[in-house]
């Protein structure tokens, strides 16, 4: 590892063009503890060097600088190419990327013994939060119907969403067994309700994102602190704080 906490941690971003990936670049700009050196998207974006960092097709992904932890918000075809990447240089992975094949979710645990790596679903603080208490709810709920019912932008390619999934393991961690349904729909930023019903009465748990500034801030703590860790499989919670 090449950072130390009197250096800014260097980040590449892949999938800097999209949605989460220019929340990430503008965000990423304003911390006083990072600096992105590096830009990758699928094409090309019309200008090679933006705002002062220099932007890499996916083809050329070799040719980037030296970085201390790669952030992808991609897609699943994306997620292989960084991954190597980072294996190579040492560097920590943090990805955001929701519907891989479990193979790569098998990658991803075999990259971590020899980087840092962290996949989460959702980087928000509440979505954190919701998994501990659905979990709770449907262990004191037994024989409740639990279903979990999210929304999204139509632009959303993946369904049930990534923290859909996350939250019904939570709910199979105390017991319920989840039915998932998914809405897309306008810009909707990501809303999930777990709904525990049984006769005569229900109880919903809401998260609702308003903006994707909650994502994009977890993500990059998130890459800061794994910068200096171990090689290891890390959970958001284990870099909170
Ligand atoms: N974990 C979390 O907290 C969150 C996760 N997400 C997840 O993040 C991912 C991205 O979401 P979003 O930003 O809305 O998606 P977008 O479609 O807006 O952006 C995707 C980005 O990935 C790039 N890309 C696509 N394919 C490849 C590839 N093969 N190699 C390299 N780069 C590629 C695109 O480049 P180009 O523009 O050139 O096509 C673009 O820059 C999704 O999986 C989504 O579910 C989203 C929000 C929060
Ligand atoms: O694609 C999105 O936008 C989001 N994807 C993540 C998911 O699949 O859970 C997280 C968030 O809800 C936004």
């Amino acid at each position: 590892m090449t950072s130390n906490s009197s250096t800014r941690v260097r980040i590449l971003v892949h999938g800097a063009t999209g949605r989460m990936g220019q929340a990430l670049m503008r965000l990423g700009a304003q911390r006083p503890d990072a600096t992105i050196v590096a830009a990758v998207s699928r094409g090309m974006p019309a200008q090679r060097v933006v705002d002062g960092v220099p932007h890499f097709a996916a083809s050329e992904l070799h040719g980037a600088p030296a970085f201390d932890v790669a952030i992808d918000f991609s897609l699943p075809q994306g997620v292989d190419g960084v991954l190597a990447l980072c294996l190579e240089r040492g560097a920590a992975f943090v990805s955001g990327t929701t519907g891989l094949e479990d193979g790569q979710r098998g990658s991803l645990q075999a990259a971590s013994e020899r980087i840092p790596v962290l996949w989460a679903s959702n980087f928000s603080l509440g979505v954190a939060v919701l998994g501990e208490l659905v979990e709770r709810a449907a262990a004191v709920l037994p024989g409740w119907d639990c279903d979990i019912v999210e929304a999204h932008h139509v632009h959303k390619q993946d369904a049930p969403s990534g923290t859909a999934l996350t939250l019904g393991g939570f709910a199979e961690l105390g017991g319920a067994q989840p039915r998932y349904a998914s809405l897309r729909a306008g810009d909707i930023v990501g809303e999930h309700t777990v709904q525990f019903a049984t006769a005569g009465e229900r109880i919903e748990l809401i998260h609702r994102a308003t903006n994707r500034e909650v994502f994009a801030h977890g993500a990059l703590h998130a890459a800061v602190r794994l910068a200096s860790r171990r090689p290891g499989l890390y959970r958001v919670r284990d870099v909170i704080s």
